[in-house]
């Protein structure tokens, strides 16, 4: 049976690299893929991986209909065995339907990668669509880490190294402190107390760092 998969974790958590790496598994054995990608980093109709790779994608526009792209691509004697969509988090709701009905309509298996929730720990509302339609939801193996070891859940937009909360839902970004503005993964625990390993470095007071009492009070 085709699947709607979605492939979702952190920023950084290696979903570029699977989704090269199916791509390259399925195309090695004379199948072909439609990839698509939106916002990716290394510009438009790329889809990159931090390790380096990187492949042409079709850059998907808003209020473009996804499900007609394949059925006019197919309709024209092209060949999609799979479907790649990556930065999936960027598609409106609207256009992960058109995937769910590239699978159920046309047959055809299709492989979506994102992050699930933005720099406030709010879902995408693509991604809210995919967890609502998706037949699975695979958490990546390869875990990203939070300065304090434990498992990275939760990804921060930094100004400066330091945690905001307020700005745009999307502004394309990488985990680089170096930037003015960028992302760091954290856990939840300290991306709730908005603990960076910056703030962290510097001793900025946290309830981490509070006496015991103050913790209580708060
Ligand atoms: N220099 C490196 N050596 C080994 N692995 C690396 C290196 N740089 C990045 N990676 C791996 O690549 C992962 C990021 O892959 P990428 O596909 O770009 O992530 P995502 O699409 O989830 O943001 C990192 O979590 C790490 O495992
Ligand atoms: C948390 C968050 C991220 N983004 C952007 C930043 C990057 O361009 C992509 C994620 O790409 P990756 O391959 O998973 O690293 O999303 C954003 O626009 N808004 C956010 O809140």
């Amino acid at each position: 049976m085709p699947e709607l998969v979605f492939f979702s974790g952190t920023m950084d958590c290696g979903k570029s690299t699977l989704a090269l790496q199916i791509e390259h598994n399925r195309s090695a054995r004379g199948l072909q893929g439609m990839i698509f990608t939106r916002d990716d980093r290394a510009g438009e109709g790329k889809l990159s991986s931090r390790l380096g790779l990187v492949t042409d994608a079709v850059e998907v526009e808003d209020d473009q209909d996804v499900y007609a792209y394949v059925v006019d691509h197919l309709s024209r004697g092209g060949r999609a065995d799979y479907v790649i969509a990556d930065e999936a988090q960027f598609l409106a709701p609207e256009q992960i339907d058109q995937l769910a009905r590239v699978v159920d309509d046309l047959g055809i298996d299709v492989f979506a990668f994102g992050i699930t929730t933005d720099f406030r720990s709010k879902l995408f509302p693509g991604s809210q669509r995919l967890v609502e339609l998706a037949d699975r939801v695979e958490v990546l193996q390869v875990e990203a880490l939070c300065w304090c070891g434990a498992r990275a859940t939760h990804n921060a937009r930094t100004i400066g190294g330091h945690m905001v909360v307020e700005g745009a839902q999307v502004v394309v970004g990488d985990v680089d402190q170096s930037e003015d503005i960028g992302y760091e993964v954290l856990c939840r625990r300290h991306h709730r107390r908005r603990t960076t390993a910056a703030s962290a470095r510097a001793g900025v007071l946290s309830p981490d760092v509070l006496p015991v009492d103050a913790v209580s009070r708060t």
